[in-house]
């Protein structure tokens, strides 16, 4: 019998242990560098097939009207082109959200919700796209989604969907949320953004790791300074953050992280936290979660 339904399915941040700013495409799109590492703090998705061929949000969530949410665009691209493929309308589906991640965070929250809805649906649909064709699918959407999809530490170039597999440190990271919701664009259209970075290669970050054991020591984040300056927030949070390791800004912000080598260490952080920051651990993951869906071209069990 093939499943119907599919719950508690995670969609979990990401972090961008350095970011590269090398230059600019025709399109004013951003070129990137970066190493994406997956950690196990996670939106929580519920997936129930529906047999009308709607793709409904179930769940409220603030400031997102369900036509925007990137879960319902990414199924609607998905349904399109399962009717291209099997000449007959997707079965539809109701998708339920608890949403811990905050928006504006820099830990890719929407993209990993879309990445898992893709990857959930392709394969409650039985639609039978592969891994490449999921992540070429979400990328117009956002330049995160094709690394949630392809599932594992990732070194990304071009806007982020050049992707190859890369060992990543296995440690613990505090992560502080700074209070702001800071816009992408905003960031990237800065006057004062540098876009000039040296490229680095692959055999640098790993040369770099194996040498020094640091996961936040390599390169930087480029976005960081004018991320600081629009958001003294995020400045504070660096700097707090600071005195226990190196703190960085994710993304384009605003949360900031550090890492520590064990749960012990990243408690003894935790404890600090001022009042006025919300502030978490988590774990680094190697493989997204949800990465045997793909393995089998979608096979129902
Ligand atoms: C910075 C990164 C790094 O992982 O993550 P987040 O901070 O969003 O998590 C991503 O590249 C975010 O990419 P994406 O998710 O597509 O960004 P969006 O919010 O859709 O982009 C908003 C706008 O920012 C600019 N933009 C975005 C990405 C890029 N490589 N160059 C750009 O110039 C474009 O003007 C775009 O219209
Ligand atoms: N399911 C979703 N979850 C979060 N944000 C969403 C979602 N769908 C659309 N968005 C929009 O995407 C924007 C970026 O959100 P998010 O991906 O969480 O942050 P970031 O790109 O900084 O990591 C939000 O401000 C919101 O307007």
């Amino acid at each position: 019998m093939a499943r119907t339904s599919l719950h508690n399915c995670p969609a979990p941040a990401k972090l961008n242990l350095f970011l590269h700013v090398t230059g600019r495409r025709p399109d004013g799109y951003h070129l990137l560098q970066s190493v994406f590492q997956l950690i196990d703090r996670a939106d929580t998705l519920h997936f129930d097939l529906r047999d009308d061929g709607r793709i409904v949000r179930t769940t409220e969530v603030p400031g997102v009207p369900q036509e925007q949410d990137l879960i319902v665009r990414a199924l609607h691209l998905l349904a399109d082109e399962y009717r291209r493929r099997h000449g007959r309308a997707a079965p539809g589906m109701d998708v339920a959200i608890d949403k811990i991640l905050p928006m504006g965070g820099g830990l890719g929250g929407g993209s990993s919700d879309a990445a898992t809805a893709l990857m959930v649906a392709n394969h409650l649909w039985q639609a039978g796209l592969s891994r490449d064709e999921l992540m070429a699918l979400g990328l117009p959407l956002g330049a995160d989604i094709p690394f949630f999809v392809f599932g594992e530490t990732a070194f990304a170039e071009g806007v982020g969907e050049a992707l190859q597999s890369v060992p990543g440190p296995d440690c613990w990271y505090v992560v502080l949320e700074p209070g702001v919701s800071v816009p992408t664009p905003a960031i990237f259209g800065a006057a004062d953004l540098t876009r000039d970075s040296k490229p680095v290669t692959i055999s640098d970050f790993s040369r770099y790791q194996s040498v020094h054991n640091e996961p936040v020591g390599f390169g930087k984040n480029d976005l960081q300074a004018v991320a600081a300056r629009l958001f003294p927030p995020v400045a504070e949070a660096v700097e707090w953050l600071g005195r226990y390791g190196r703190a960085r800004m994710t993304g384009s912000g605003a949360c900031v992280f550090c890492a520590l080598s064990s749960e012990s260490k990243a408690d003894d952080v935790l404890a600090q936290v001022p009042a006025k920051w919300k502030a978490w651990k988590a774990k680094s993951l190697a493989q997204h979660p949800l990465k045997s869906l793909l393995q089998d071209r979608c096979v129902v069990e």
